[in-house]
């Protein structure tokens, strides 16, 4: 885990393009281990883009984007995948394998870091079993609810303790319950040093939590704004 306040990314005048439309304009950002912020902004805002560039599946159009003290324009393969490695993503999509199980989608990042077959039984099976999910450890995506693969997605994505958490809309398909679940998940991962975004349309949780909300318009990010509402989770 990172030293608390180390950086873990840092964007400078960064720009992002889907062919010649561009979609992220000149975006400045710093995150420190342990933070945590809430993203927010209207449909088509670019939240989902901006997410998309932070986990390296879309590159920068222009500017400057630093992870782990590295500069990711200078980085060849196989350190890019070391990199990937670090981050975890919940995408808005999902993006679960529909031929592996519950289980094995969860597992994935755990086999690919080298993990033992014990170790990953036992910390699948309590992260599932903590996911309210000990009962389709063994079903496929296409037999879960939406919820129920919500919830697969976010296993997966803290499974092996990232760096940098970037969560889109990991709660929209889940009751109040889990996903008051989901946050202390989220939290107790950020108290272990991870940088957390959290992008969310839930106005309720982002009362409700003291971080501070990045607002997106129009593919700019507008500074910081630090919440004044005491802790109250
Ligand atoms: N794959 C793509 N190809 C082309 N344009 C895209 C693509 N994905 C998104 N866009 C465009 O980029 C802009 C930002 O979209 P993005 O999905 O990042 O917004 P968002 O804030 O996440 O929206 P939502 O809250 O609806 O998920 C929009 O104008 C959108 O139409």
């Amino acid at each position: 885990m990172e030293q608390s306040g180390a950086t873990i990314l840092q964007l400078e005048g960064v720009g992002m393009r889907y062919g010649a439309t561009p979609a992220l304009h000149d975006i400045d950002l710093r995150l420190t281990a342990g933070s945590f912020h809430f993203v927010v902004g209207p449909s088509g805002a670019g939240k989902t883009s901006l997410l998309r560039l932070l986990s390296l599946s879309h590159p920068p159009a222009e500017g400057k984007l630093v992870l782990f003290g590295r500069d990711v324009a200078k980085l060849d393969q196989e350190e890019l995948a070391a990199v990937r490695r670090r981050i975890g993503v919940v995408f808005q999509d999902l993006r679960l394998l529909d031929h592996l199980s519950a289980f094995d989608n969860v597992a994935l990042p755990l086999r690919i870091n080298g993990a033992s077959d014990e170790q990953i039984s036992t910390s699948v099976s309590q992260m599932l079993t903590w996911l309210g999910l000990g009962d389709v450890l063994e079903r496929r995506p296409a037999e879960l609810s939406m919820g129920q693969r919500q919830l697969v997605a976010v296993g997966r994505a803290v499974m092996c303790r990232p760096s940098l958490l970037l969560a889109d809309e990991p709660t929209s398909s889940i009751d109040q319950a889990k996903a008051q679940r989901l946050m202390h998940l989220f939290l107790s991962l950020s108290r272990l040093g991870t940088a957390v975004l959290f992008v969310t349309h839930a106005e309720q949780l982002v009362r409700r939590y003291p971080f501070p909300v990045l607002s997106m318009k129009d593919g700019r990010l507008r500074p910081p704004v630090p919440s004044v509402l005491p802790m109250s989770a």
